[in-house]
Formats: structure tokens, C-alpha cells, sequence
């Protein structure tokens, strides 16, 4: 590594092993260029921002600490993967991330050997790191391997979190815990966990002590001699007993820190010594988000995902903000209006207050609006108890994340049938998020639950009145919809009835059914193929479970071709359940076609590329009706 501290490191970073020569200021230089990437990043595409801004250094620490192509390393989620991306060989391909063929926004095994699982979901990561250290005990014993799990505050009060914690002692002599506090979640951290994490960073005597443990160890030198390392560990346990950290150690984890999470050599020093304790290891590391660039520092809220931004130096001089109304908007606008109506609804969010568009309810009704943390499962339990009491509560609750909380919404809800109220945000392809955030399995998983009620409205007409509906209906209600720009379809709008479709349009060649968003493209293709002069029918299905089978049915039985829409598994989606019902009553279902997502994890893009490439686009449905018909029409002279 050059001997100046000017750098530009970065370009030269091959791979972790390229740190390993540097120096400190040269390292801190090097922390400087990566926050100069990640912001020049955001100039070009909205991505995951405040959160990498404060793993900088601990990340730089980690891979100097640990080697990583041996010792085991899981960022927790995984949206704070870029400083790690960037220092593990993808630096020259990083401009591509979140680009449909370029890198994941997450870890992603297929990029690197320093990427362990594909992860975007809260809270896996102790239970992994745990999993490979028991592993590698079994298999590599003596390797001696660490076992590292980073995890944030806003992930840590997750269920399964404590589920590992509770496990390690019996095998967790390798495993690193870094919990990673910079008292945010996306909006500010909630719950007891957070107080207690509160208290550990302000206990004043820990304050005292940690100068003085700083400055011992910082006469430690990395090797320090066997006896000042038993110096520096008697102080650290005497310290946990001081400052608090108790919780982690009666889980039988030495609780080592608070510690600055900004401070390579701090940082370098007590990554070193948890490598010397043989128990698992809890290090508390308080950092900042958003820290290097004052706007983000400021306000990680805005900054966890920004938009695109043009900057001057520390300055956000234009923020590209998104003047389109999307379903999330009409949604939530809807939940207010009912929370207002009427006492008895409630609403609750698992530290998606603001990807759910709740701010507004959070400030004028904040008695029943209910921040869970990232506790899907709780969340769930939590609203059944709350609607056997005879509250109405709206669990908004994206569809992928939904999935968490699976066993709850059997036995808690569908089981006792229960009126909660499911939102589904993101019910379909998530975008540039990829594929631990599609939400394409909730009508699989759902429509298997009896007393479930599943809609999904065709535009956004039909999502308050859906809401109508659920919030009058004495059984478990779930309502998905996209991550996309609401649209309304103009005309006269069906009410909503349990179980019905509504029929936009007959047609004598052929019929479109949506179940879902998709709706207004079959629309727009139906019009499209009436200039063919092919009169294709669009009936929008709005429910998944009840099916109408009445109509639809009757459109398997009368049209030469049925095409069944939606952005959503095929396996046991709606096309599926149309084909059930068809061959229920021994209907010919050999002209039943069915457009959805396929049985593979779909990678990430833009929605509208995803779409296109499953066929779902306005020319992707006019070309399945084109041949369905033209399969249909008697052969020439035949
Ligand atoms: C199961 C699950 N629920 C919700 C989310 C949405 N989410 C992504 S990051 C995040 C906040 C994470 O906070 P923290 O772990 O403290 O990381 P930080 O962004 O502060 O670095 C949330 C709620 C998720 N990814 N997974
Ligand atoms: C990391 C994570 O899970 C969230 O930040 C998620 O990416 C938010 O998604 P939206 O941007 O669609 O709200
Ligand atoms: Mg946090």
C-alpha cells in the first residue's frame, strides 16, 4: 500500500487483504472515499443511504480485524452491505447496484465469496452466524473460525434475535455479536429494548470508565502481552457489572462497550480482544446514521432511502420528489379517514411508519396508532387480541414482511376468525429491491387459511371501499396492492360485495380477468385488440377468496379463451383457484390461460422491466390474447 495518506485508496482495493497494510490515517482516508462513492451514488438512483454512511468504519475494522474468506460475517438485513461491496472486489461494478442485471442492494452469494446468505429481511443474522459457528466447530474445529452477526438497534428487538440469543450459550464460543446503535430503526427506535439500549450509552459511570478502559487500551498494543489482556478483560467484566450490559450477560454473553463506532482504532482494539474471549460476545457499538454527510446525520429518516439528489458538498441542493400518487398514499389516506370514523379501528405498523405513509395518523391519533418495531409476529398476535376485545385493528404490514408473522395469522386470527385487517403494501414485484422484498407470495399464503377474505383491488376506486368492507366484516379481511402509481379506472363502480367480481365488459372472443393493478393494463389491451377487431372482455375479480365463481365461471364456459392476470405466484394464486373451481364442476380448462410469476425468485429491476419480462405488459397481454384467439379460430379450409 503507497506510504501517503492522500490516496485514492479505494480503486485499489482488490479485496480485503489490501487493508491489511494500512494505516490508520490512510484508512480513514479511505472511509472519506467510500462516503464520496455512496453519495455520488444517490446522484444517479435512489438507494439505501444513511444506514452505509454509518458501517463505514466498522466495516473497514471488521475486515482488517477478521479474514473473512475464512471467518464467517452476516450483516443483519443487509441494506448497509454497500462499504462491504465496495472493499470486497465489486467496486468497479458498484454504479450498477439496484440496476436490473447489475449488483444486488443486499448481500448476494452469487457476487462473493464474502456474502453469505441473500438476506433483506430483519433480524436472521445471530441465528446464521450461530448456525455456521456450530458448523464449523463440527466440520472446522481447528480452523477456529469467528462467527460474526452486525445487527442494528432497529433489527435487534426482532423475536427471532432473542430466539438466538437465548441458544448461543450452549454453542456460541466464536460468535460475535455487533450491535450496531445508532438509535434509529428507519424512524426513530422503539420499545423497551431501545430504553434499555438508551441507558446503556448514557450511564455516566460507564462514561468514566470507558476513558479510562480506552485509555489502557490504547497503550495495549494489538498483541498485548497475556497479562494486560487479563487486565483489560477483568475491566471489562467489571464493568458490564457497572454500566449495565447485564441483560446480554445473564444470556451468558460478555457484554463488551458502548463503544464509538467511528473510531477504526477503538474499534480495531475491541474486535481484537472479543477474538481472545471464549464465550460469545456482545459488542455494542454506537454510531451515527447518516454520519459523514451532515443532511443524512440530520435526518436519517428522509435519508435511509432518498430519492435521487443532486449535492454541493455537505449541501442537498435539488431532491427529485415524486409528485405521483401512489397506492400507499390512497391507503393510508383511507386508513385516517376510517380511524376518524370511527374509535374502534386502530392501526399498526412494524417500523414501517413511514414506507406505510402513517405519519399523518401517528400525529393526529397517536392513542391507536401502534408502532411494533421490526416484531411482525408480535404485531399479529398483538391485533388479535386486540380485535377479540372489539377493537377493529388494520395490520399495515408489507406483503414479504408479512410473512413472519405466518403462524399468528393461522392460529391467532384465521383460526378464532378474528376481524383484522391485513394491508398488503408492496403486494406484488418491489423493484430495485429484489427478490427478499416481491411481495408474489401472499395469495398462496393466505388463500389456503379458512375464514380469509383476500382482495385485491383493480384500481384505486376500489381500494377504500375494500376497506369499507373489511373494517364491517366479522372475519380476517387481507387487501394487497402495489408498490406502483394509483390509477383510476374510469367508470361506474360496482359497489363491493363479498365474494363478487365486477364486470367491466363482455366480450364474444375472448376474456381478461385481473385480480389486482394489473387491471387497467388488460383494459388498455382489450381496447388495443378491438382495433384488431377482436372483442376481448375484462372483468376486474377483487377477490381472490371468496372466488366469484358464478361470473367467472361463466366466462370458462362461454368465451373461447380466458386470461387470467395477476402480479402474483401462480402456484396456488388466483389463476389457480379459477382452474380449481373449472375443474370442480369438470369444466374444460384447456383454454384457461394463466399470466403471473413463475416458481423462481424473480431478481431485481424496475417493476415495469420485471413485468414486461413475465409477459405482463400492455403488448405482453395483447400478445397472449392474439394467440389464444388465433389457436381458437378454426384452421383455413379445415
Ligand atoms: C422483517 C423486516 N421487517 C421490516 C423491514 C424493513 N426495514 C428495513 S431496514 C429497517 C430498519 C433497520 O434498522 P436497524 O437494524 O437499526 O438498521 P439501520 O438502518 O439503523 O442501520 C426496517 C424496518 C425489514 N427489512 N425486515
Ligand atoms: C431495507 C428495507 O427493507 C427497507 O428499507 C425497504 O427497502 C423499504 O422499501 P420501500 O422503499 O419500498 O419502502
Ligand atoms: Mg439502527
Amino acid at each position: 500500500m503507497t506510504k501517503s495518506n492522500k490516496g485514492p485508496f479505494l480503486p485499489g482495493i482488490a479485496s480485503p487483504d489490501d487493508l491489511r497494510g494500512m494505516s490508520l490515517p490512510q484508512l480513514e482516508q479511505l472511509a472519506v472515499e467510500i462516503r464520496d462513492v455512496l453519495c455520488n451514488l444517490i446522484a444517479c438512483r435512489s438507494a439505501h443511504f444513511a444506514s452505509n454512511l454509518g458501517v463505514v468504519e466498522l466495516c473497514l475494522a471488521l475486515h482488517q480485524t477478521f479474514d473473512f474468506r475464512k471467518d464467517r460475517l452476516i450483516w443483519d438485513t443487509g441494506h448497509q452491505i454497500y462499504p462491504h461491496k465496495l472493499i470486497t472486489g465489486r467496486y468497479d461494478e458498484f454504479q450498477s447496484i439496484r440496476t436490473k442485471g447489475g449488483l444486488m442492494g443486499y448481500p448476494n452469494p452469487v457476487e462473493s465469496e464474502y456474502d453469505l446468505f441473500m438476506t433483506g429481511h430483519a433480524g436472521a443474522s445471530v441465528s446464521t452466524a450461530l448456525g455456521l459457528a456450530s458448523g464449523d466447530d463440527l466440520l472446522r474445529k481447528e480452523e477456529g473460525r469467528h462467527s460474526v452477526a452486525v445487527i442494528g438497534d432497529g433489527a435487534f428487538p426482532s423475536g427471532v434475535v432473542f430466539e438466538a440469543l437465548n441458544n448461543a450459550r450452549r454453542q456460541g464460543e466464536k460468535l460475535l455479536v455487533v450491535l450496531n446503535d445508532n438509535r434509529m430503526s428507519i424512524c426513530p427506535r422503539v420499545g423497551g429494548v431501545a430504553d434499555y439500549l438508551d441507558r446503556l450509552r448514557m450511564n455516566p459511570v460507564y462514561d468514566g470508565s470507558k476513558d479510562v478502559v480506552a485509555k489502557l487500551l490504547n497503550r495495549v498494543p494489538l498483541l498485548g502481552d497475556p497479562a494486560e489482556r487479563f487486565l483489560v478483560q477483568i475491566k471489562e467484566a467489571a464493568k458490564a457489572g457497572i454500566s449495565g450490559g447485564m441483560m446480554f450477560e445473564d444470556l451468558g454473553f460478555r457484554y463488551v462497550g458502548p463503544i464509538d463506532g467511528h473510531n477504526i482504532g477503538l474499534l480495531r482494539k475491541y474486535l481484537k480482544l472479543s477474538q481472545n474471549i471464549d464465550q460469545p460476545v456482545l459488542l455494542h457499538v454506537v454510531t451515527e446514521k447518516g454520519h459523514g454527510f451532515q443532511p443524512a446525520a440530520e435526518d436519517p429518516v428522509t435519508f435511509h432511502a432518498p430519492p435521487q439528489f443532486e449535492r454541493r458538498e455537505e449541501e442537498v441542493v435539488a431532491m427529485k420528489k415524486s409528485s405521483s400518487r401512489a397506492y400507499t398514499h390512497v391507503a393510508s389516506e383511507a386508513i385516517l379517514e376510517r380511524m376518524k370514523a370511527d374509535e374502534r379501528v386502530t392501526v399498526l405498523t412494524a417500523a414501517m411508519c413511514q414506507g406505510n405513509k402513517l405519519d399523518a395518523v401517528r400525529e393526529q391519533i397517536p392513542e391507536r396508532f401502534f408502532d411494533t418495531g421490526i416484531c411482525e409476529s408480535h404485531a399479529v398476535a398483538f391485533a388479535a387480541g386486540q380485535a377479540k376485545a372489539g377493537v377493529r385493528p388494520i395490520v399495515d404490514i408489507y406483503s414479504t414482511f408479512l410473512q413472519r408473522a405466518y403462524d399468528h395469522i393461522f392460529q391467532e386470527v384465521a383460526l378464532q376468525n378474528l376481524p383484522v385487517t391485513f394491508m398488503l403494501d408492496r403486494g406484488g414485484l418491489a423493484g430495485p429491491d429484489g427478490p427478499t422484498h416481491h411481495g408474489v407470495f401472499d395469495f398462496g399464503y393466505l388463500r389456503v387459511f379458512p375464514n380469509m377474505t383476500i382482495m385485491a383491488p383493480g384500481d384505486a376506486l376500489d381500494l377504500p371501499a375494500m376497506l369499507d368492507f373489511a373494517l364491517q366484516h366479522d372475519g380476517p379481511c387481507a387487501i394487497r396492492y402495489p408498490k406502483a402509481t394509483a390509477v383510476e379506472i374510469a367508470r361506474d363502480v360496482a359497489p363491493v360485495e363479498h365474494g363478487r367480481s365486477e364486470v367491466l365488459d363482455w366480450g364474444e372472443d375472448g376474456c381478461l380477468i385481473a385480480c389486482g393493478a394489473l387491471l387497467h393494463r388488460c383494459v388498455e389491451a382489450a381496447q388495443q385488440l378491438k382495433h384488431e377487431g377482436l372483442h376481448v372482455g375484462v372483468i376486474n375479480a377483487r377477490f381472490l377468496k371468496p372466488l366469484d365463481a358464478e361470473t367467472i365461471l361463466r366466462a370458462v364456459r362461454e368465451c373461447p379463451f380466458v386470461v387470467t392476470v395477476e402480479e402474483a405466484a401462480l402456484a396456488g394464486g388466483f389463476g389457480s383457484a379459477v382452474l380449481e373451481a373449472a375443474a370442480d364442476e369438470k369444466l374444460d380448462t384447456s383454454r384457461v390461460i394463466r399470466l403471473g410469476i413463475p416458481d423462481a425468485f424473480i431478481e431485481h429491476g424496475e417493476r415495469d422491466e420485471l413485468l414486461a419480462d413475465l409477459g405482463m405488459s400492455v403488448e405482453g397481454i395483447v400478445k397472449t390474447c392474439r394467440e389464444a384467439a388465433a389457436a381458437e379460430r378454426p384452421a383455413v379450409g379445415s
